[in-house]
């Protein structure tokens, strides 16, 4: 049995989570962190029965009371990276599904787990079509020198870009650095409307009601376009069976490793 606890337990994504980890043959749910319901019991919350999950709302606490394999985060940018670091340094296995960590972010991580003999999983995105997706353009970006990046989302997503746009400027820049035009001083106007550059990739971010969630790589030659996207429905279940994969395969390595593909036979 994998003993897991879920950081955001409560949350869209991690409600899900928690329901799937529940409902798992070989898992158990032992504890939740949540800010707004500490003290209270995630079973009765989630409707999971009469078991007790107790909710925490500090990491520390948490691992002072509950014994567990591995920490799913699933908060905020703003405190994932405490949990984490906690969490890696009392030599326990991480699955991060918060976005919003930098690249230095993910160089501190890595270096606390080695430091720890332990293993992180960072996935940028559970849903098997995004794998797909990366995948795809990863495939596109060997051919194609010119490329950038969209991500579109509901307008109160706090970080920008989303997760899935930066785990894939990372991943398409390992494949090859893309041509730049027209930037820095030959660029007559607003620098900023060309987008942000993370490892040498241009990526636009867009905030609008009405739209959930969407990941755009565009690639041009001369005359000839393409475009891959992926658009996500409105529920957090296509990011359950992910991050059960996840839960499962952490332990089967030290480090970190980044993409759900990195732990999926292709
Ligand atoms: N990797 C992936 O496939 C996915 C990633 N995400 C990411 O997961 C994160 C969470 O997203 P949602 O579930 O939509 O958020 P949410 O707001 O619905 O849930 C956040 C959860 O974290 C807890 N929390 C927040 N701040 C806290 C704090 N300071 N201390 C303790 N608990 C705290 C809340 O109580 C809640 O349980 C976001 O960064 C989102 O982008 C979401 C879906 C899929
Ligand atoms: O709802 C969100 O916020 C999500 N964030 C993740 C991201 O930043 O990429 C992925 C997921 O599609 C939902």
């Amino acid at each position: 049995m994998i003993k897991v606890f879920i950081a955001g337990g409560t949350g869209w994504a991690g409600s899900s989570l928690s329901k799937g980890v529940f409902n798992s043959q070989n898992m158990e749910l032992v504890g939740a962190l949540s800010r707004n319901h500490k003290g209270q019991n995630l079973a009765e919350i989630l409707d999971l029965g009469s078991v007790n999950i107790p909710i925490y709302d500090t990491i520390e606490t948490a691992l002072n009371n509950t014994d567990f394999d591995v920490l799913v985060e699933y908060t905020k940018p703003n405190i994932a990276k405490t949990n984490i670091l906690s969490a890696l340094k009392k030599g326990k296995k991480v699955v991060i599904g918060t976005s919003g960590l930098t690249e230095n972010d993910y160089l501190e991580i890595e270096n606390v787990a080695n430091e720890n003999n332990t293993s992180v999983l960072a996935v940028g995105n559970f849903a098997l079509t995004v794998v797909l997706l990366q995948k795809f353009s990863e495939m596109a970006a060997k051919y194609i020198p010119n490329f950038e990046i969209i991500d579109y989302t509901h307008e109160d997503k706090i970080d920008a870009p989303s997760g899935t746009a930066r785990e894939l400027a990372y991943r398409l820049s390992k494949v090859q650095t893309p041509n730049k035009f027209v930037t820095g001083d030959a660029l007559i106007g607003e620098v900023s409307s060309r987008g942000t550059n993370l490892n040498e990739v241009q990526v636009h971010s867009i905030r609008l009601p009405g739209h959930v969630i969407s990941i755009e790589s565009i690639f041009g030659l001369k005359d000839e376009k393409l475009s891959i996207r992926h658009d996500s429905g409105a529920s957090a279940e296509p990011y359950v069976k992910g991050g059960l994969l996840a839960i499962e395969k952490v332990g089967t390595f030290k480090g970190l490793k980044r993409g759900l593909d990195s732990v999926m036979d292709f």
